[in-house]
């Protein structure tokens, strides 16, 4: 069937133009200006005065299913990344059981092509159940259909498992996805250690504990040749140890998640775990040299590290709450109002970290909008101010810091492969 999307905003050579794209076969069949086509009744999308982005790609999601069904479902965390603009999401596989087998691989597949409402690919486990020294069958994983390998939730503890896993991950031309944690460096934080920190009572995770084993691991990406990226960098040094590596040629990529760009652990006045994720918000220093690292290039992309909580685990203390936060829902709004309407960032930088280069990557057939591409399209108002509120959610987590915050940037429509999956028609 075709469809019509007319008079959208979209960007062109950097800048917004308006556009009309012509949709056939699931398939951006013609893209240009004035497009003449005979759509069924019906068909014609009126994108007057929004904004027509290729779909976003987010590389980091938590979507719990199987497990932890109460915190999220496969159908739930994939209607929340497509009421965010998002139309490819990648799972993390810190789900229970967790994917470390070819059978396990495959059924969370099948679960995913069952249950979700836009594009996923699934990360495995770079160790049996994401802990310890024991290796995954790397290439009976990849042959089932894993799309990298983490252990995301921890990081892997021993360089030899680091070094073996990316030897063999290299060879199966594979990334290796990394959680950077020493668990020797974080003494049992909860919050970012410094002043703050010191001045709430609270115990700190030095940001040392991220640093050591990015820099571990990128000594190890360089003797193996894998391509080793770093999930959700938070602090300074972290970036200039990967600005580095990348200057001596190392196959290093990164990403950073919109909290550490937004907020910093001077956003955290009291005891609220809304704020508690891992890593932990980093310094004001930190954030601004996130947004350096973003605006050099060190940083490649955005990723949200959507984290869903029950509602009663995260109401407790930051020392008893779960590490994690919400991210698909908020994301480009929050990021838009605060980063593009100030002009620190263009329109076309966003887009570029949060669905070109996402794609680019990792050889997603995603975040482009061009003849031939798949339609996965995201519809956005500029212009209209609105509140984000927990109850328009369709994530079951409302561990969302951003809740309350008055943004531009609302979600109109997300299209997949040429059919509506945001706004939706049955939820269940
Ligand atoms: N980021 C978090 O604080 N939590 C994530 C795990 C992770 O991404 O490290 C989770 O699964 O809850
Ligand atoms: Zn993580």
């Amino acid at each position: 069937m075709k469809r019509l999307i007319k008079n959208g905003q979209c960007l062109v050579d950097g800048h917004l133009q308006v556009q009309d794209i012509l949709i056939a076969d699931g398939k951006i069949e013609k893209f240009g200006q004035h497009l003449a086509a005979n759509v069924p009744v019906g068909q014609i999308i009126d994108a007057q005065g929004l904004f027509v982005s290729p779909g976003l790609v987010d590389l980091h999601v938590h979507l719990r299913e199987p497990g932890q069904t109460d915190k999220e479902t496969v159908k739930t965390g994939s209607l929340a990344a497509a009421h965010g603009g998002y139309t490819t999401i990648a799972a993390m596989p810190n789900v229970i059981p967790a994917p470390d087998t070819p059978k396990r691989m495959q059924d969370m597949l099948a679960l995913n092509q069952r249950d979700g409402a836009v594009h996923m690919v699934q990360y495995a486990t770079i160790t049996t159940d994401r802990g310890g020294d024991e290796l995954v069958d790397m290439a009976g994983l990849k042959a089932a259909g894993a799309f990298a390998f983490s252990n995301d939730g921890n990081g892997v503890q021993t360089a030899c498992t680091m070094y073996q896993g990316m030897k063999q991950a290299a060879a199966l031309n594979m990334a290796v996805v990394a959680h950077a944690e020493d668990d020797s460096l974080t003494y049992g934080g909860v919050m970012h250690e410094g002043g703050v920190s010191k001045r709430l009572g609270l115990p700190g995770i030095p940001s040392v504990s991220e640093t050591a084993q990015v820099a571990r691991d990128v000594a190890l990406a360089a003797a193996t040749g894998v391509h080793y990226h770093v999930c959700h960098v938070s602090s300074a040094a972290t970036v200039q140890v990967i600005r580095a590596a990348k200057a001596a040629g190392v196959n290093v990529t990164c990403e950073v998640s919109p909290h550490h760009l937004l907020l910093s652990d001077e956003t955290i006045t009291s005891d609220n775990a809304m704020l508690k994720m891992n890593p932990p918000l980093g310094s004001e220093r930190d954030r601004q040299a996130l947004i350096a690292g973003l605006l050099d290039g060190t940083i490649d992309v955005i990723a949200t590290d959507h984290a869903p909580h029950t509602d009663a685990e995260k109401a407790q203390s930051m020392l008893k709450a779960p590490f994690g936060i919400t991210g698909s829902e908020t994301a480009f709004a929050m990021l838009y109002t605060r980063f593009v309407k100030t002009g620190l960032f263009s329109l076309a930088q966003l887009i570029n970290w949060m669905a070109v280069q996402p794609a680019v990557l990792f050889g997603l057939n995603a975040g482009q909008l061009t003849e031939g591409a798949p339609a996965d399209l995201a519809l956005f108002d500029l212009t209209t101010p609105f509140t984000i509120n927990a109850n328009d959610f369709l994530s079951k987590g409302h561990n969302s810091p951003f809740i309350g915050e008055q943004v531009l940037g609302k979600t109109v429509r997300t299209i997949v492969s040429g059919q509506d999956v945001y706004p939706l028609r049955d939820i269940n």
